[in-house]
């Protein structure tokens, strides 16, 4: 199988045409190549599909195999790649996700994509449409226990379920061991995305995130929207924020008016290879 590594703030996924045939046993050769001692190594699998109703389209699949709706990082890289292999001459590029179509702006130099700005859409903080099980009308500051410690969560969608944590220091978390405890706890009927929060001012925040389905990863693209989110809905921050994650930075920047979530951040190719699957 033809590939290609690519990375978004560090967030790394094997990318794969697949606009003229797709591939076979999906979450299998997700698993596979994202093992990063006998496969790829990554974070998961995005195969690049043809679509009827956008350009393309993305199917992102975790580390475990398991299907996502979105994939912040993801998006930005497909971009990139259908433009610099010439799939597409488009600099705003529309995109299929299991969460909808998204339309992506490019900044290209040296006739390749450097950056790119996504509108990620609205918001979602119905909990039934997170989904997260609770009475309330939103999840803003909930205590949950975890473990034996309880935790303030704010859950937010941004296609995908995140719980938010705010914390002192992200750089204290001890993330393997509470990441997934809050990714299987029983509230989440999908499990969850966490991301460990610290405020730095009203336009810049550190974050960290436990990924479902591909555990502690550099990067999570919706999860820097949620977070913003989170923080606005807090009253902690203003509507254009800077995420400083482990991998690199993001703009998030929240129009309120239009109720869209708008990202922007870099894309980077890593290498093409060929697998033995
Ligand atoms: N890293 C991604 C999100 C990938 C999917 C997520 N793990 C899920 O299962 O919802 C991003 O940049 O948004």
């Amino acid at each position: 199988m033809k590939f290609t590594k690519m990375q978004g703030c560090g967030n790394d996924y094997v990318y794969v045409d697949c606009t003229k045939k797709l591939i076979d046993h999906i979450p299998e050769t997700a698993r596979k190549v994202s093992d990063r001692h006998f496969g790829i190594g990554s974070d998961g699998l995005i195969l690049i599909r043809p679509s009827d109703k956008a350009d393309f389209m993305m199917d992102m699949y975790n580390q475990d195999g398991s299907r996502a709706q979105m994939c912040g990082n993801g998006i930005r890289c497909v971009a990139k790649y259908v433009y610099d292999n010439k799939l597409t001459q488009k600099k705003q590029v529309l995109i299929e996700t299991l969460s909808g179509v998204k339309e992506l702006d490019l900044t290209v130099e040296d006739d390749k994509v450097s950056l790119v700005t996504v509108n990620m859409g609205p918001p979602i903080t119905k909990p039934s449409s997170i989904p997260v099980v609770s009475e309330k009308e939103n999840v803003v500051n909930e205590p949950i226990t975890v473990g034996d410690a309880v935790y303030h969560i704010t859950c937010v969608s941004m296609g995908n379920p995140h719980a938010i944590v705010f914390v002192e220091d992200t750089n204290l978390v001890p993330i393997e061991t509470i990441g997934p405890l809050f990714e299987n706890h029983e509230i989440f009927p999908e499990r969850v995305n966490t991301e460990f929060v610290q405020v730095v001012d009203r336009s810049h925040i550190h974050m960290r995130v436990w990924e479902r389905g591909s555990g502690e990863t550099l990067a999570c693209g919706t999860g820097a929207c949620a977070s913003v989110i989170a923080c606005i809905l807090n009253g902690y921050t203003d509507k254009e924020v800077t995420v400083t994650l482990l991998g690199g930075e993001l703009k998030i920047r929240y129009d309120e008016e239009k109720n869209i979530v708008f990202m922007t951040g870099p894309a980077k190719k890593v290498f093409d290879g060929e697998i033995e699957l």
